[in-house]
């Protein structure tokens, strides 16, 4: 008998080994995890797969076995070996970014077993009013009567002390059991219920066929109540007791988006997969939802791997965010992902968005995906009026033209809300001296320093580096230093001392180093006191403020005249959903749109006439260039300290597909050419570009191109395939 393992190196196979000493067939299961000895390292491997013979002659035992029972699935298995293959990844390392930390260190899911506490066939029969004399014991014997075994984790939580239970264990009633894993308990909430669906929202519920394999897009514009969609296909699931996944965006997923589904069901266990869990905490919802325990499971882009053994509806909110791709090492998009896997499983998906990716328009333009609308706003709100502020030739104080300032002035003096978007943290984005003219550039990438003037810090925002602020040039000593432009910290200073009588609240990565930060400072906010916010597209989504009637936007530019193809569609999304901030209650919103190119006419589609028909006209000049999503297009990227080298390595990669695959006009070759952020923490970076006709194709030739690449002696040199790249960055 040989196991066959993933095992997390950056190979592209599987490896044999015998069984640890002392195991046999029985006690192998695919989905266990098993120490491996691998070179001179000790290492926490998958089993895949048990076959009876290997192509290998000499063959080392594992060393031990870590779980008593499987913890990957059949059907978690396949699927990410479908991913490993799509996105050319070695599989063994997929298997590590689908394990918490604390699993793919190796600690055993025994260590995360529960106590669950049960009914016996006395308990079951017992007659409603026995006792009515122990209002304690009766409550629990309610609870369990009503939602089955509970885990000695909720009853703590939910206030059902040890004496209880054991005055329950000795009168028979119920028993101790030892069971799976159960969800780290949640703060304890209000149920709430739902509102009475509008009628566009009960046709697109009842477009959506509760079983069977189903992909739809919901664009639905912003406030038009897309996640009260999302709650009622959560319910019909859970009601027939199937696992409801739901993925956010990294910022969505708020203490007060975990509240609000926890009001929802508060019958249903909850896992939570983000990156702000302790890892005992992140290890125990990711086994509680791989056990089938976990009934609802929310996570950012890598809950897209948590085994779900009773997965029923899949649903990811702002389809378009960025986020859901992952950007180094295994390079995935769980966004695309969970259609494969809603395949796969038998399960509808449902894809929604105020500002769909034109990935997922046009796979819904094309019919690939059933196409939902939303087109208004739900109860009583209207869509925001927006207008454009020309600032070329404009007296602006701090940035800010004169009749926005008195715009904001005017809300707050109404008594409502004001939210500033400023794309850029810190307090100025560059720092030069007006003598010699130096700038304080990073000296590790092709970037400039962010002054954060609050540490006193000068910040690299692509590798973090991070040194004291100066006061004179490093150069010529002159002490003229000149501070460019305004990040949010610097507009904060502004506006407070503008508006001085009322609250600003600054929201950026700098102020909300923790999910509960960003809650306890939007609380003025939610408590609709006027107050104006200020910030980073922290701000652009998934807040609903209803007292926010004014929304700024300083500097509409930045997308319109950028290398990067995408640039104009996430500027888009923003500013759309920005917008979207307004008006958003009872009262009437308006947007301010600060530019210095009013007459640009994408700007002038985006806010006359909404994202939708801004997005269909990106569509057809990705039409014209031969771009995605109407071509496939994947990177070969290389970075190393000495640029010559991956220009060189790049070069020879590009000979050897050409040699596979000549360039035609359904193929074509772009590079090797430096990323747009051409040297970062060190290493220069380049890129070669292949878009094709045929996904086939292409995966086809990447697939021998990584077997080739595999071989790659240069230790210094680090290379990797980004299949359906979504940054040229
Ligand atoms: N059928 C309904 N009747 C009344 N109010 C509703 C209804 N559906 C949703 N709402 C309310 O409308 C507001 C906006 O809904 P929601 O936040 O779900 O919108 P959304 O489409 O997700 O918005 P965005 O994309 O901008 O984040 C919420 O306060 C929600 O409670
Ligand atoms: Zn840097």
């Amino acid at each position: 008998m040989i196991l066959r393992l993933a095992v997390p190196v950056p190979l592209r196979r599987l490896f044999d080994y015998l069984p640890p000493a002392g195991l046999g067939a029985a006690d192998c299961k695919p989905g266990q995890r098993f120490w491996v000895p691998f070179g001179n390292r000790s290492l926490v491997a998958v089993l895949v797969d048990v076959v009876d013979d290997s192509p290998l002659d000499t063959i080392k035992p594992a060393a031990e076995r870590i779980d008593s029972q499987p913890i990957f699935d059949q059907r978690s298995r396949q699927f990410l070996q479908w991913a490993a293959d799509y996105y050319q990844a070695p599989v063994g390392e997929l298997y590590a970014a689908a394990l918490p930390a604390a699993l793919r260190k190796g600690k055993p899911a025994d260590h995360w077993a529960e106590q669950w506490l049960e009914l016996t066939t006395e308990g079951k029969g017992l007659p409603e009013t026995a006792l009515a004399r122990a209002p304690k014991q009766q409550a629990l014997l309610q609870l369990l009567l009503n939602r089955g075994r509970q885990s000695r984790t909720a009853l703590n939580a939910l206030g059902h002390n040890a004496p209880v239970c054991k005055a329950l264990c000795e009168r028979n009633l119920t028993r101790w059991v030892a069971g799976p894993t159960a969800p780290p308990p949640m703060e304890a909430v209000a149920p709430r219920s739902a509102p009475e669906l509008n009628d566009e929202q009960r046709e697109v519920i009842d477009a959506v066929a509760s079983t069977g394999f189903s992909a739809s897009l919901l664009e639905g514009t912003t406030g038009s109540g897309k996640t009260e969609v999302y709650l009622r296909l959560m319910e019909r699931a859970l009601r027939e007791g199937n696992q409801a996944l739901l993925l956010v965006p990294e910022i969505g997923l708020t203490p007060q988006t975990l509240r609000r589904i926890a009001a929802r069901f508060p019958d249903f266990r909850i896992a939570a997969l983000h990156s702000g869990l302790a890892d005992g905490e992140r290890a125990r919802a990711w086994l509680s939802a791989a056990s089938g325990v976990a009934d609802i499971v929310i996570g950012t882009r890598s809950a897209i791997f948590t085994p779900l053994p009773r997965l029923g509806v899949i649903l990811v909110d702002e389809e378009h965010d960025g986020s859901f791709k992952q950007q180094d090492g295994v390079r995935y998009s769980a966004r695309d992902l969970s259609v494969v896997l809603a395949k796969n499983a038998g399960v509808p998906v449902l894809l929604g968005s105020a500002t769909p990716s034109l990935e997922s328009l046009h796979n819904a333009l094309s019919g690939r995906y059933q196409h939902l609308r939303l087109r208004h706003r739900a109860g009583n709100a209207r869509p925001p009026e927006i207008s454009v502020v020309p600032i070329l030739h404009q007296q602006l104080q701090e940035g800010f033209a004169p009749q926005v300032l008195r715009h904001i002035g005017a809300t707050l003096q109404r008594g409502e809300q004001a939210l500033v978007f400023i794309n850029r943290r810190g307090y100025s984005p560059a720092l030069t001296c007006d003598d010699c003219g130096w700038l304080a550039d990073c000296p590790h990438c092709s970037s400039k320093l962010t002054l954060h003037r609050r540490q006193r810090q000068l910040r690299c925002h692509h590798c973090d580096y991070r040194q004291r602020e100066v006061h004179s040039c490093p150069q010529c000593h002159s002490r003229n230093l000149n501070a460019l432009g305004a990040g949010t910290e610097r507009s904060e200073d502004f506006l407070t001392h503008t508006f001085g009588k009322y609250p600003v609240i600054r929201v950026d990565r700098d102020t909300t180093a923790s999910k509960q930060a960003l809650d306890r400072l939007l609380e003025p906010a939610r408590n609709g006191e006027p107050c104006l916010l200020l910030g980073t597209q922290m701000l652009a989504k998934g807040h609903h403020l209803p007292k926010v009637t004014l929304v700024v936007i300083q500097d509409a530019d930045g997308g319109l005249f950028s290398a990067d193809f995408r640039a104009p569609e996430r500027m888009g999304q923003l500013l759309e959903q920005v917008a979207g901030r307004a008006g958003r209650g009872d009262l009437p919103g308006h947007v301010l749109v600060q530019s210095r190119y009013p007459e640009h006419p994408l700007l002038q589609l985006l806010l006359n006439k909404g994202y939708g028909a801004f997005a269909r006209q990106l569509m057809e000049e990705r039409k014209i260039g031969q771009l995605p999503p109407i071509r496939a297009m994947a990177l070969v990227r290389a970075e190393c300290e000495e640029p010559r080298w991956a220009e060189e390595f790049l070069a020879n990669v590009r000979d050897y597909l050409q040699a596979l695959a000549p360039p035609s006009p359904e193929l074509q070759y772009l590079g090797p050419v430096p990323a747009l952020l051409e040297r970062k923490s060190g290493r220069f970076r380049f890129y070669l570009q292949i878009t094709a006709d045929k996904r086939g194709l292409l995966q086809q030739m990447l697939a021998h191109f990584c077997q080739w690449a595999e071989g790659n002696k240069n230790r210094r040199l680090r290379w990797a395939v980004d299949m359906d790249a979504q940054e040229l960055s």
